[in-house]
């Protein structure tokens, strides 16, 4: 198979993304793997499949593939990237764009200064809906791990995420206890572990271990579960600053039954031709 694809990035959370609509494309997990893998593919967090949309109101459907092969149903940073790449591609002359995902319908506005806001939906607390095992919801949850006892925020919003507060972000065990909580078994779809640093109540930095894809320069859906947790929590008030290793978004979320809003860039890396 042969087809061109273009790479993006969202604040260094990097894609390659190809138009499926234009180009017969059927790529298994292997393949996904060998393309995402940083030495022998091209190399990216995740790979973003542009198609028709199912719904006659939408404009597009997307699907989204972690660097394990992995197919999920959201993701922040990589509906960016699928907007400034059907308006570069003038696949639309749209500025706000309705998106058919796995997750649902997502709508995102094109500004004129590049800024891309997506609505990512609302957010499920209820442990069955993240999915998490425990009994009942609560706003923090509290396990055993071999390191230690570590309490955390879970949600859904559309993926599965699990937010840690650390008192300092840089010293923040993701390589530890962000990889054995990402596929622990309260999880049970696995899940994307945020670990956040609340600065005052309209600022956090946050790091993310991204399911199936380890950890991330940034993290869109990642920053809005952030958000959420610190709001539920009362930490944070409805308009936050999102400070990631590779830049920051702005993330608004009103309370619960409220759709949650993030804001940020999208960029272009290159663009290429894959053999596979
Ligand atoms: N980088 C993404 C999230 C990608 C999917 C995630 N790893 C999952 O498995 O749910 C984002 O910007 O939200």
């Amino acid at each position: 198979m042969e087809f061109y694809f273009t790479k993006m990035h969202g604040l260094g959370n990097d894609f390659v993304v190809i138009d499926a609509i234009n180009q017969n494309i059927d790529l298994s997990s292997e393949q996904i793997r060998l393309i995402a893998d940083r030495h022998f593919g091209v190399g990216c967090d995740q790979l973003l499949l542009v198609e028709q949309p199912v719904h006659a109101n939408a404009d597009f459907k997307y699907r989204i593939f972690n660097a394990d092969g992995s197919e999920v149903a959201q993701c922040g940073n990589g509906a960016r990237c699928f907007a400034r790449f059907v308006v570069d591609k003038n696949l639309t002359d749209k500025r706000r764009i309705v998106v058919d995902t796995h997750a649902g319908q997502l709508v995102l506005n094109v500004a004129e200064d590049g800024l891309i806001t997506v609505n990512m939906g609302i957010p499920r607390h209820q442990p069955a809906q993240i999915p998490l095992n425990m009994p009942q919801e609560a706003k923090r949850y509290t396990i055993q791990l071999d390191s230690g006892s570590i309490e955390f925020a879970a949600l859904s919003i559309g993926n599965p995420h699990a937010v840690i507060q650390v008192a300092d972000i840089d010293s923040a065990p993701l390589a530890t206890v962000g990889a054995v909580l990402e596929s622990h078994p309260l999880f049970p779809e696995r899940a994307n572990i945020g670990f956040m640093q609340i600065i005052d109540r309209h600022t956090i930095k946050l790091r993310v271990y991204e399911r199936g894809a380890a950890e991330t320069l940034a993290c869109g859906s990642g920053a809005c579960a952030a958000v959420i947790a610190g709001i539920e929590q009362n930490l944070l008030e409805h308009e936050v600053d999102v400070s990631l290793p590779g830049g920051a978004l702005k993330i608004s979320w009103q309370g619960r039954d409220q759709a949650v809003y993030m804001t940020g860039p999208a960029g272009l890396v290159f663009e290429g031709r894959i053999i596979v």
